[in-house]
């Protein structure tokens, strides 16, 4: 059967990967654990496109600037798609959200109705006050927690609560009052269940391998469960309440709208139906919130590791806008340091190294092999960004690169090279909010305060934990804030 599998595949020039077996594929010497890192040793033995056979998934895995390319933009339409495990597909109603569905009519639809209240330089313009208010109250509330300056606080659970605010101002012109608010803590924890059972790789035998899915029932029940738990949660305590106050004699009709309010009206127009509706603000739970809470956390590390760097920041916040301005969205613009030093921090510390899986509906030719349809696609961005081939020491936490030797290189993908937020027509359409909001919390955190590990700890430890598609710090750490007096 292995010889058979390999001349077919040979027949067919799909690309190399490791021997397979019927049913199982690759899968016995894989295994669960895949991540960006272990696609790096692939790549070294099979090429820049290889190809793993695991159980009934195909995933194709992309290492080149080059197939990166085709992947994303010259073939952007063919390998549009997305590719769902059998928890997402519980998580989105098979695709019936936008971030993954398939390539097409839906998904053109949504994206465009959630640009409107999200992704336009004008939306930009309306909030960066409220972004600019949540950072500072982050800073007031560490200057008034003695504990801050001392023992040290986990910083995580502060900015969590901002990162929420930021994103429920938009979409339910929302906002809560403290990490203890019992409606917070619900979606906080109905989140947190999602993003664990969505990330863990322990499921992944029972995607790959059909046979096995029995062993997975109650691993499913628990995703069924908690997804009817969150779409109810949105529901009852968001989507409806805006309705009510939108019903209101008192509400001003002509007051900015809300993201909900923009969702239902397409509803009432008959463009998408609820479940659209309550699939959209789930997908902005996730992408909105947890990519930039985990970005500002390893920022945050890297710059304790890096006391040097963290120094360099404060100087430019301070040379620049003196010892009595706080650093608000304009400002973030002249501020160049801060800008190389989120970028290093998205080039080593990518959250989402190998993008959204992509998939072709059909069957396409990359690099001179046939993909098979409906296969999955990895583009491994964070290789491009960290291969020694394309980048000086890059294993090095270094802002200056983007300031000398890679100086043109920006956040959107003008270099292939560097897509933190992918390139093409799956982009990430939330890079409008995310830059401004990490060089607003990042600029204040470091003008405010000096930025230590705990007493004791040398460094900040930064293992990964690797996901599905995400890469977090292993632990929430501890952050000493010593407040800086001159502002
Ligand atoms: C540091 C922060 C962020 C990073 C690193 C990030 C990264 C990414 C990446 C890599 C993708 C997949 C691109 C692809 O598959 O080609 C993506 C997709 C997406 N992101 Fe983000 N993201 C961030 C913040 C945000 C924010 C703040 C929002 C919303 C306000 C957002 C909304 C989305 C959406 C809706 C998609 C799906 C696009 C589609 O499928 O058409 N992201 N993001």
């Amino acid at each position: 059967a292995v010889v058979v599998s390999k001349i077919r595949g040979r027949r067919r020039n799909m690309p190399p990967g490791p021997i397979t077996l019927p049913i199982f594929g690759s899968w016995f010497q894989v295994g669960n654990n895949l991540d960006h890192h272990d696609f790096i040793r692939y790549a070294q033995k099979f090429g820049h496109v290889f190809l793993l056979r695991m159980g009934q998934r195909r995933i194709a895995v992309v290492s080149s600037p080059e197939l990166a390319k085709e992947v994303l933009l010259t073939q952007g339409k063919e390998f549009g798609s997305r590719s769902r495990n059998i928890v997402f597909d519980i998580f989105t109603g098979k695709g019936q959200d936008m971030i993954f569905t398939d390539y097409g009519d839906h998904w053109r639809k949504m994206r465009r109705i959630v640009t409107v209240p999200f992704f336009t330089n004008k939306v930009v313009h309306q909030y960066h006050g409220d972004w600019e208010a949540e950072a500072e109250a982050v800073v007031e509330d560490m200057r008034n927690t003695p504990a801050a300056s001392m023992e040290g606080v986990v910083l995580r659970r502060r900015i969590e609560l901002m990162v929420y605010n930021n994103v429920y101002k938009i979409m339910f012109d929302k906002k809560f009052e403290s990490e203890e608010d019992p409606l917070y803590v619900k979606l906080k924890n109905v989140n947190g269940e999602r993003s664990r059972l969505g990330q863990s790789l322990e499921y992944n035998f029972g995607d790959f391998v059909p046979i096995f899915r029995p062993f997975l029932r109650g691993y499913l029940n628990k995703c069924k469960e908690v997804t009817r738990r969150r779409l109810n949660l949105y529901k009852d305590s968001f989507v409806e309440v805006r309705k009510k106050i939108a019903s209101t004699e008192a509400f001003d009709k002509n007051r900015l709208k809300c993201g909900i309010d923009h969702f239902l009206e397409c509803q009432a127009n008959g463009e998408i139906n609820e479940d659209n509706v309550l699939y959209i603000v789930e997908n902005m739970n996730v992408a909105a919130i947890e990519t930039v809470i985990w970005t500002l956390e390893w920022a945050v590390a890297e710059l304790i590791n890096n006391p040097e760097i963290q120094n360099k920041l404060r100087a430019e916040l301070d040379a620049v806008l003196g010892p009595n301005k706080q650093v608000t969205e304009p400002d973030t613009h002249k501020l160049p340091y801060l800008q190389a030093v989120i970028k290093e921090t998205l080039r080593l510390r990518m959250v989402v190294p190998c993008l959204v899986p992509h998939m072709n509906l059909d069957k396409a030719n990359l690099g001179g092999y046939e993909i098979p349809a409906e296969s999955r696609i990895f583009v491994n961005a964070w290789w491009l960004a960290n291969d020694p081939a394309l980048w000086k020491k890059p294993e090095e936490f270094r802002p200056e690169r983007f300031l000398e030797e890679e100086s043109s290189v920006e956040v959107n993908g003008n270099d292939i090279k560097y897509i933190p937020f992918g390139v093409g027509r799956r982009s990430c359409p939330g890079i409008m909010m995310a830059m401004p909001v990490l060089g607003i919390t990042l600029g204040r955190l470091v003008q405010n305060f000096e930025l230590f590990p705990p007493l004791g700890q040398s460094k900040i430890d930064t293992a990964e934990n690797n996901g599905q598609f995400a890469t977090r710090m292993s632990k929430h750490s501890t952050i000493v804030l010593k407040p800086r007096n001159i502002i």
